[in-house]
């Protein structure tokens, strides 16, 4: 939109808000529309970053078959109006198309390590057929498409309920709540920061880049060196509380971006600490929000019908 684009922002709001965009709301070059792309969508469009689809473990498998139906008739929905109109698809894939990997940092060649029947399966296989339906799509129609691997992100405006770990350690740690570490926290991921996607994501829609490109930030750590660390951000004296562990859960992941630092020259240039810090701040002015705009129902007096006298 800054740089002259219209945008229009298609939401079904399971896990989305309104509050999220609600800043753009009246601007000339916004749109926003409440449709689920699991029913077509007709509009008029050059590109399209077909981001839906709940991405926390505990949003996805709430509800399996929506996640499934998203990914699979979601995709096949935008990749029907890209082929209407002419128009470039970028997919929002995963990191989970790598399942639980035996080869580390995962590149782009690794064909992946997943349970096609476990809790997970839902998102990782989703989206591994999402990848698929591009791929057809590309060589039996001529489509444009750019699959863009995410690995794991956070950031402002991620939900309160999200689920994931580091949205959770925080709302935790503000709160002097236990930091919830499942198994034994020896488990590694890799976080970036959500600005340098969204930098990754505008780069590589323009790129001419039609395979996969990891984007993800390379530095690994612990989940348990992640506990301490927002620990430590936030100045808090939340004890660490060990958990069972996470079915099927990836032990270790870490992008490897050579793919992306050379065809799309770019990488993730946000700090760690920078970006928990932004978070940070993020979520102790929602926690005030939620204390202050707490809807309270007032107690209605009863009503009293006068001159009549009910029989039973
Ligand atoms: O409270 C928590 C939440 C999570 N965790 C652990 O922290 C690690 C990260 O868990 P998250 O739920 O944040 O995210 P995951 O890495 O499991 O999945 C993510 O992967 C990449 C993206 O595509 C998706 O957004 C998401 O599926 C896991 O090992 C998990 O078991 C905790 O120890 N405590």
């Amino acid at each position: 939109m800054m740089d002259g684009h219209e945008v229009t922002v298609v939401d079904n709001f399971f896990t989305g808000r309104k509050r999220n965009v609600e800043h753009w709301i009246g601007h000339e070059n916004f749109e926003l529309i409440n449709h689920d792309v699991v029913e077509p969508l007709y509009i008029e469009v050059d590109q399209i970053y077909h981001l839906a689809s709940p991405a926390s473990p505990p949003n996805y498998m709430y509800n399996p078959i929506k996640t499934l139906k998203t990914n699979t008739i979601g995709t096949l929905n935008m990749l029907g109006l890209a082929k209407r109109v002419g128009a470039r698809l970028l997919l929002a894939s995963t990191s989970e198309v790598y399942g639980d990997p035996e080869v580390h940092p995962q590149s782009e060649d690794y064909w992946g390590h997943v349970n096609p029947i476990g809790p997970r399966a839902c998102y990782d296989e989703g989206k591994r057929v999402a990848e698929t339906m591009c791929y057809a799509y590309m060589k039996q129609e001529g489509v444009e498409v750019r699959v863009a691997r995410i690995f794991n992100t956070f950031g402002p405006r991620m939900h309160m309920n999200d689920g994931r770990v580091v949205s959770n350690f925080i709302l935790q740690a503000l709160q002097g709540e236990p930091l919830t570490v499942y198994g034994s926290g020896s488990q590694t991921r890799a976080f970036q920061y959500v600005s340098d996607l969204v930098n990754g994501l505008v780069a590589l829609m323009n790129s001419n880049v039609s395979s996969p490109v990891n984007l993800g930030n390379p530095e690994e750590h612990t989940i348990l060196e992640f506990a301490q660390l927002i620990k430590n951000l936030v100045g808090s004296r939340s004890e660490i509380q060990f958990l069972s562990e996470a079915q099927d859960d990836p032990q270790k992941r870490k992008p490897d971006i050579k793919k992306a630092k050379l065809m799309l020259g770019w990488e993730p240039v946000v700090p760690l600490e920078e970006g928990l810090n932004k978070a940070i701040h993020y979520f102790r002015k929602e926690l005030e929000y939620q204390a202050n705009n707490q809807y309270i129902p007032k107690p209605k007096p009863a009503r009293i019908k006068k001159g009549r006298t009910r029989h039973n």
